[in-house]
């Protein structure tokens, strides 16, 4: 074998984490033992999984366990596991490249500014890189479970853009880190420091840590008792101990392991669950909604083990894709270890502790939702609102049960905190409808002409403008028996509502009578822009909006689809006028063909950019404004 040693660039990003890493962490430094700790119970984890269908990979040695060695001559910190191991092409992959989706966004989202960049890597995860806040060199030395000794490989770098890499003969199988400690981080040389390190982070991990203990020395400092290995934790899986006996601190630090999360979870639940089937569920939601929530790949989710050992990270088939924001581990005895991910998804048992976990994960929201105090539930629904619509969609056995869970902005709230509950709580009387608008942004919903007569009347109106929630209104109908109507579709009655609405209504039929002949003359004006063009009863200040027919798709989604590049067969909306606004009623006496033709392109532009639209061609509306501010 030819020992063949080669230097490689980091990726770019790699270096560039690297650096604001470094910049950003140095006041949190011992993480770097957490994060290490964290990747050594992946692989051991791993190698256990592996190793079920073939005992081979043991090698004879089947005690997974992590030994850290600390060298106070060398200045060195090493951390050895016997785990799963890489082999060069891993550690290639692993070590030196983010081959992760989103990184890019992710480095676009950073600021500068070094409070939040923090919070941000923090959510990114620098894992493996961390070595570099206490070293200045890092040796990593591995084998793969199950290659010859030969087949060892040896990488290492001062992260300064660069490593070697070069294969070298490793006799025990696992991974095996050596921090070559910067001068100001020697006081991890300290073996108390690191035991407590490894107690605050890392006694929740379910395999042993151990180190090397102190010697008794006798009154002449002669040894009485040599050194032995000690573990140093409780290496017991978190999820098995009874809730009594674990603390805050002890839930949150296993939550930062399993979630990869810097920051303490939002709120967490433990529950064994003895039914059918037999599962305990320790599932935490976070605070922040990670940097690829919205990628199709995401990363981390559900951990799903067997009897204590891991098997797969398997959000989708443990929890709905709505609540791919849930972390945690779900343990269960009635599955077989060697199981596959086809069998997963035919499996019964399965489908079981998906539905289970489902139901509490949103009986957790509920509660949150229900607290009076604290505003959790707010924090949720900022993060992860928007994934509970999709909840809306997809999951027809709990619509109702997610429907009670949605926060909206009304024209009485612009904060999304709304709940259709309250909203039917305060619903006017003769009121039998929830209305809503669904607009670009949530000030193009506020400030939409449609809403001058609910003003008026005193009906409050749910303002939507996320682009999910065209397709959530197409699937939530109704709540609690009564029907969701968009006031931009459609005719509308609210001849029930309110006060004085007989007498409302029968002065409004004469303006509208008189107001026909414009009708008619916008009409002819408009041509094939508009389906219809009719009198309207939403409209009390604007002259004129644009509304779709009851069973077409609206304008916003129109856009929408059109702005994702979807071919959208034409859907011409319908104009209504207000017969009682000024330039309706000058309209009426109009002759000159040329001017209710720009009166009428006018109130048709301006209908499209109060939907916070442009008009078709904006240059033209601008002339046509400019010549009748001119006259
Ligand atoms: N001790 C180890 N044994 C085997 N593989 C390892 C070990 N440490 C790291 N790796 C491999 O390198 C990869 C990258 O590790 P790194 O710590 O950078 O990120 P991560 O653990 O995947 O995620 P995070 O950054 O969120 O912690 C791991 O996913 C794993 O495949």
């Amino acid at each position: 074998m030819t020992a063949t040693k080669e230097t490689r660039a980091f990726q770019t990003e790699v270096k560039q984490l690297l650096d604001l890493m470094i910049h950003s962490l140095y006041s949190n430094k011992e993480i770097f033992l957490r994060e290490l700790i964290s990747n050594a119970s992946d692989a051991a984890d791993k190698l256990r999984f592996e190793a079920t269908t073939d005992d081979a990979l043991f090698e004879g040695d089947s005690d997974l366990h992590v030994f850290i060695a600390i060298d106070k001559d060398a200045k060195t910190i090493t951390i050895r596991d016997n785990g799963i191991g890489m082999n060069k092409d891993e550690v290639i992959a692993n070590i030196g490249t983010i081959a992760r989706s989103g990184t890019k966004e992710f480095f676009g989202q950073l600021s500068g500014d070094q409070e939040k960049d923090a919070h941000l890597i923090g959510q990114f995860g620098v894992g493996f890189y961390s070595s570099f806040l206490v070293a200045d060199r890092v040796t990593l030395k591995t084998r793969r479970a199950g290659l010859e000794k030969e087949h060892g490989v040896l990488w290492e770098s001062k992260g300064d853009g660069e490593y070697a890499i070069e294969t070298v003969e490793k006799i025990e199988r696992g991974t095996e880190i050596t921090l070559h400690l910067r001068d100001e981080a020697t006081d991890y040389l300290d073996d108390w420091k690191i035991k407590s390190i490894v107690h605050k982070y890392a006694d929740h991990i379910p395999f042993p840590i151990r180190m090397m203990g102190t010697a008794v020395s006798g009154d002449e400092g002669e040894e009485v008792k040599p050194a032995q290995v000690e573990t140093v934790n409780q290496a017991s899986a978190l999820w098995t101990r009874p809730k009594s006996e674990l603390t805050d601190e002890e839930y949150n630090n296993f939550y930062k392991h399993v979630g990869h999360d810097f920051e303490d979870p939002l709120a967490r639940m433990h529950q064994r669950l003895e039914g059918k089937y037999e599962y305990t569920l320790l599932l935490y939601l976070p605070k922040r909604a990670p940097f690829d929530l919205w990628q199709v790949e995401a990363k981390h989710g559900v951990k799903l083990y067997v009897r204590r050992v891991f098997i797969m990270e398997a959000t989708e088939e443990l929890l709905p894709r709505y609540l791919r924001f849930v972390r945690g581990v779900i343990d269960t005895n009635d599955l077989p270890l060697n199981v596959s991910r086809e069998i997963l998804q035919k499996s019964p048992a399965m489908d079981a502790m998906k539905k289970g976990a489902t139901k509490r994960v949103l009986g957790m929201l509920e509660e949150m939702a229900n607290a009076e105090e604290g505003d959790n539930y707010a924090t949720f629904w900022n993060e992860f609102g928007p994934c509970l619509k999709e909840g809306v969609i997809e999951d027809h056995a709990n619509r109702d049960k997610i429907a009670s869970l949605l926060r909206f902005a009304t024209t009485e709230s612009d904060k999304q905190s709304v709940s259709l509950a309250d909203y039917v709580g305060r619903m006017r009387e003769g009121q039998d409808t929830i209305y809503y608008i669904t607009a670009e942004s949530l000030a193009a919903a506020k400030h939409s002409p449609h809403l001058e007569v609910f003003r008026k009347k005193g009906i409050e109106v749910v303002l939507l403008h996320d682009r999910i929630d065209e397709w959530l209104t197409t699937h939530l109908t109704e709540f609690d028996g009564k029907k969701l109507q968009s006031i931009a579709k459609g005719e509308l009655d609210l001849s029930n509502i309110g006060e004085n609405a007989e007498e409302e209504k029968k002065e409004h039929a004469e303006k509208a009578k008189a107001a026909a002949p414009a009708v008619e003359k916008i009409k002819e004006a408009l041509g094939e822009k508009v389906k219809d063009v009719r009198i309207s009863d939403r409209l009390t200040e604007s002259p004129a909006c644009l509304i779709s027919d009851s069973f077409d798709i609206s304008n916003n989604l129109e856009r929408i689809l059109k702005q994702a590049g979807q071919n959208v067969p034409d859907v011409k909306p319908i104009l209504e006028v207000n017969p009682e606004h000024e330039l309706i009623q000058r309209l009426t006496k109009m002759r000159s063909k040329e001017k209710i033709e720009d009166f009428a392109s006018i109130l048709f532009d301006q209908a499209v950019l109060a939907e916070g639209a442009l008009p078709e061609d904006p240059a033209g509306f601008v002339r046509r404004i400019n010549a009748l501010l001119v006259k």
